[in-house]
């Protein structure tokens, strides 16, 4: 069966690090957005976090704010990403992991927002403001829909909840390289590869890195310091909303092949 826990373990065999782009659901448009799945499933994307448009998106730096705002602006509903998830999913090989919220969530109830998302086929989720001490009732119930529940570890975060939410988090454990927002950064901290390895110590789960990673050079970094997964957001997000919906899938495209090809293992014995 295929759960996010599955790819990372099959991953794993291969030694290979996954890539996990994420774009914001209904920039430019949602029809943008079914080809931009399709176009990131094509070209390396392991798993892919969709982000459902929010108004008050805390976590979120500039860019991914401001594709938020234009989302909601075109009136983007949650059942409308659905209706396209519905019908883009089967056909893709990345598991598709969503991103929203915990508000959106409350306010559906959990197990009726969980059975509408699992019914079109998502896998995981990620929920960046919920309360560790709710988590357990949100994985609980998740699980029970097939769905993995995805938790963050921060900079800032005490030893006491780096442990709970290792212990915690299903099919990889989020590590938000920086204390702030999301959006790209020109470098990687070095601080980074110590909060990986800090991380590794205390568990087995594949750990993905993500915030500020736009870069090929940046994204290979953060392989070698261990992760199995780097995740990529603002810059694909910005890319997507430059110029024409066919120009920005194009850049989309690009920008995926090139950090695929920097994370990916040359194969043994090849030239070089
Ligand atoms: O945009 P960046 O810096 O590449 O970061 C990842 C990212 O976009 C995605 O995982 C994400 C978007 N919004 C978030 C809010 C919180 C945590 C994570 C996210």
């Amino acid at each position: 069966m295929t759960t996010i826990s599955n790819n990372f373990k099959s991953l794993r065999q291969r030694q290979q690090c996954a890539l996990i782009p994420f774009i914001t659901a209904g920039d430019p448009d949602l029809e943008t957005t079914a080809d931009a799945l399709r176009i990131l499933d094509r070209n390396g994307a392991d798993f892919i976090e969709l982000g459902i448009p929010y108004s008050d998106p805390l976590a979120d730096g500039p860019v991914i704010q401001a594709a938020a705002t234009r989302a909601l602006n075109k009136g983007t509903k949650l059942e409308q990403v659905l209706e396209i998830l519905r019908d883009v999913i089967p056909s893709l090989k990345a598991p598709i992991i969503l991103f929203t919220y915990y508000n959106p969530i409350l306010h559906r109830g959990i197990k009726s927002f969980l059975a509408l998302i699992a019914d079109v086929g998502v896998k995981g989720l990620v929920v960046p403001d919920l309360p560790l001490e709710e988590a357990a009732e949100l994985i609980q119930t998740a699980a029970s829909f097939g769905i993995e529940v995805i938790l963050l570890v921060a900079p800032t975060s005490s030893q006491d909840r780096i442990d709970a939410i290792a212990r915690q988090s299903q099919g990889f454990i989020y590590l938000v390289s920086v204390t702030g927002v999301t959006g790209m950064r020109s470098q990687i901290q070095n601080r980074v590869q110590h909060l990986l390895t800090d991380l590794r110590s205390v568990t087995d789960k594949p750990i993905g890195v993500g915030f500020g990673i736009s870069a090929p050079e940046q994204a290979l970094q953060v392989k070698e310091w261990g992760a199995d997964a780097v995740i990529v957001g603002s810059a694909f997000v910005k890319r997507l909303a430059e110029g024409s919906p066919t120009e920005g899938l194009q850049a989309v495209e690009q920008l995926c092949q090139e950090l695929k090809s920097a994370i990916s293992l040359q194969p043994v014995g090849s030239a070089k």
